[in-house]
């Protein structure tokens, strides 16, 4: 195991120290006060460290473009609205999050101007960037946005999402927008630094360095959130946003945000996850990931086949069933007769128009409907394979 802060090539995590497109996820339990409400301190800390990078002067890897996914809106309205806890419903989540991230953007705006640096608001929700025209707008803002020398700070757009919809945890969300973005590195900070074989709080239990696939994390006990009590997800979040983007073949470093500047520069600190996947399809991994399916198709055994072994798109004659309320353009289910999910599509048409299209020949809907009816009910390009 190379030391840290030696700065030896063969110290350094090459691939790490090379990229040039960098996400930064930051939980909120880096961003808040122990008394809750937001950390002007740790923020300005933070943005001490990335604003090295993202300067243009200084040398090293200076010159990089950074992306920002913060949570903290949630615990940043808090103390403002006399919130003393996490609110457990989602209304007054949202409040907090309205009030809290205001005060957040206005925090990282007044901290990297002192470096002469521009940050730019982003909120996404899950659903919106799993359709083609808003997955394209969101990569062409951020995109431009880095091209401007400015930094993105994203987040959930908690004030719209709804529960079915919400990602909750902004560490999948980090992955997504990595794999968005096309960046190059995914740093995941916390309160904790690194990944442990299981609850770092139990002595006794060490820091897993490396993971190289999920055999090594066979046996590892990966439980929900730390003390501060203001995070979302825990280590399962992270864990499973690592593994996404590493299954996309970006590689992820996970750690404390005190330990931010050692991670960046590809000194061995925190858990390193190396990529086990290369870059898929864009908006695919959205989809299968961040989409929450509005309804159901039913597939015969030979639609099954074609899509999943043949990769076609899914015709009307295919179709055995419909289930649920959905329209033209929402993500849906595949399923096969058994009722197993085998893939995941948007689909061209509205429910209550699916029962007369099953069994049935495009040919024949278009002489007898229309040309409107010649088309797929999802086109392969807006369809992504679900794992077994
Ligand atoms: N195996 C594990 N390794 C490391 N941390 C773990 C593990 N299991 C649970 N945790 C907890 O996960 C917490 C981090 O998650 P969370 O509170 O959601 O942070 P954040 O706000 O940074 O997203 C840590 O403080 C730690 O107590
Ligand atoms: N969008 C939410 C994120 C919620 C949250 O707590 O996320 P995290 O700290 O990353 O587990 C917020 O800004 O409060």
């Amino acid at each position: 195991m190379a030391s840290a802060g030696t700065g030896t090539a063969r110290d350094l995590r090459q691939d790490v120290r090379d990229a040039r497109r960098v996400v930064v996820k930051i939980g909120s339990s880096s961003l808040t006060t122990a008394a809750g409400g937001l950390d002007a301190d740790r923020v300005d800390a933070l943005v001490d460290v990335l604003a090295r990078h993202v300067a243009p002067a200084g040398g090293g890897t200076a010159g990089r473009q950074i992306v920002v996914v913060s949570s903290g809106a949630i615990a940043a309205g808090l103390a403002p609205l006399g919130l003393a806890r996490r609110p457990r419903d989602l209304a007054r989540q949202q409040a907090a999050a309205s009030v809290g991230q205001g005060l957040l953007v206005a925090r990282y705006t007044a901290s990297f101007a002192r470096y002469g640096l521009r940050v730019g608001q982003v909120l996404l929700t899950s659903d919106d960037t799993s359709r083609r025209a808003h997955y394209r707008n969101a990569y062409r803002t951020l995109d431009q946005l880095l091209a401007m020398g400015a930094v993105p700070i994203v987040n959930e757009n908690d004030t719209v999402a709804t529960d079915e919809i919400r990602f909750g945890d902004n560490d999948r969300l980090a992955a997504l927008v990595a794999h968005l973005v096309r960046a190059e590195l995914l740093v995941l900070l916390s309160d904790v630094d690194g990944l442990y074989d299981g609850n770092p709080a139990t002595p006794g239990t060490s820091l897993i360095e490396e993971v190289r696939g999920p055999r090594d994390l066979a046996g590892v006990e990966i439980g929900s959130i730390g003390r501060a009590g203001v995070g979302t997800g825990g280590m399962v979040t992270k864990v499973e946003a690592a593994r996404i983007a590493a299954a996309a073949g970006i590689p992820v470093v996970l750690t404390s945000a005190v330990r931010a500047a050692d991670a960046l520069a590809g000194r061995h600190t925190g858990t390193y996850f190396h990529r086990t996947g290369r870059r898929s399809a864009g908006r695919l991994l959205w989809l299968a990931h961040a989409s929450t399916p509005r309804g159901a198709l039913v597939l015969d055994d030979g639609a099954v086949r074609a899509v999943v072994e043949r990769r076609t798109s899914l015709l009307p004659a295919g179709l055995a069933g419909v289930e649920g309320e959905f329209s033209a353009g929402d993500p849906v289910e595949l399923r096969d007769a058994a009722g197993r999910a085998v893939a995941r599509g948007l689909v061209n048409f509205d429910a209550r128009e699916i029962p007369r299209l099953i069994g049935r020949s495009t040919h024949d809907l278009a002489r007898e409907l229309g040309p409107a009816y010649e088309r797929e009910v999802v086109h392969r390009d807006d369809l992504v394979l679900l794992r077994p």
